[in-house]
């Protein structure tokens, strides 16, 4: 039989392979310290009927190599609390690669929680606490440690599911060690961090739970800024310069001074942050038991 004159297959064409010439920025959605995040319509037609996508890039090129691991990182994480690869931008050579997410326009809980404060009941805050615990989990199954949990970096899908949005300072720990040691001097987000990662620059999964702590103190204040943990901790150390503060941040921590119970934070939550806060490591609870936990509070 001839060939159907006419009928041309269909290209095929990778669905992760995003072209420069197709993507137009819209604004940006963040910056860290080596790039930025931005929302842009991936609009192939050329007629605004493209799709809006989150695109994370560099601004030196240097990096390219925490960036292409973040890319193999998040490329393999399959859970509904974790946000969805799209794909790669990798044109002229090999150089400035992006990475290419789902688009969540409610944004960061930092943002959306101050917003929408009143009609958000305590027990959907546990709600969300429950999904960064379940994406948690999940994420140190595959043997990853994040090093940046806070509520910037969880982002709404909508009022009944939150999702980790970046991954920017995750490392993997999949050879014989257990922790991960900090090489490069990133200006890190000290309050969030454990006292072993102050103290030795080693990260544990265990870490990532006193992060999850300090995370679930921003939720239950519903991440108000004059609560913020950078603010109460300084209110307790005292201003003083970069370097002092992390000596006495670390003193504080180890003289046993945690975050006070927020207002209106139920005893039995702030028992969990307090679970989360041990001074060992090994002392912690995990995020099975937080699990267990949120699932009881919330029946
Ligand atoms: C190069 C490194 C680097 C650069 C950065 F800008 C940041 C900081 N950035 C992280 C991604 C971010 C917050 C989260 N999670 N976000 C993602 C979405 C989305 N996928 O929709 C979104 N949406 C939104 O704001 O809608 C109104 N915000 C926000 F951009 C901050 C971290 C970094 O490591």
């Amino acid at each position: 039989l001839p060939i159907i004159s006419g009928v041309i297959p269909p290209q095929e064409t990778d669905p992760a392979d995003f072209k420069k010439r197709f993507l137009r920025k819209i604004r940006k959605l963040g910056e860290g310290n080596f790039g930025m995040v931005e929302l842009c319509l991936y609009d192939p037609n050329g007629d605004q009927t493209g799709e809006l996508v989150a695109v994370k890039s560099l601004k030196t090129e240097n990096e390219s190599s925490n960036l292409r691991k973040e890319i193999n990182t998040i490329r393999n994480l399959y859970h509904e609390n974790i946000v969805k690869y799209k794909g790669i931008c990798n044109e002229e050579g090999e150089t400035n690669i992006m990475l290419i997410m789902e688009y969540l326009p409610a944004g960061s809980l930092k943002d959306y929680l101050p917003r929408n404060k009143s009609n958000i009941t305590q027990k959907r805050l546990l709600l969300y606490a429950l999904q960064i615990c379940q994406g948690m989990e999940y994420l140190g199954s595959q043997n990853y440690i994040h090093r940046d949990l806070a509520a910037r970096n969880i982002l709404v899908e909508n009022e009944s599911l939150v999702k980790i949005g970046d991954f920017g300072l995750t490392k993997s720990i999949k050879d014989d060690k257990d922790y991960y040691k900090v090489t490069e001097e990133q200006d890190s987000p000290v309050y969030w961090y454990a006292p072993e990662c102050l103290i030795s620059r080693k990260f544990y999964k265990a870490s990532d739970v006193w992060s999850f702590g300090v995370t679930l103190y921003e939720i239950m204040t519903y991440c108000h800024h004059e609560n913020s943990p950078p603010k109460v901790f300084l209110s307790m150390i005292g201003r003083s310069n970069g370097q002092m503060t992390m000596v006495r941040l670390v003193e504080a921590l180890e003289k046993g001074w945690r975050m006070p119970c927020p207002d209106s934070c139920p005893d039995m939550v702030y028992t969990q942050m307090r679970r989360c806060w041990s001074q060992a490591p090994e002392d912690r609870v995990d995020f099975e038991s937080l699990i267990k936990e949120f699932k009881f509070l919330i029946s």
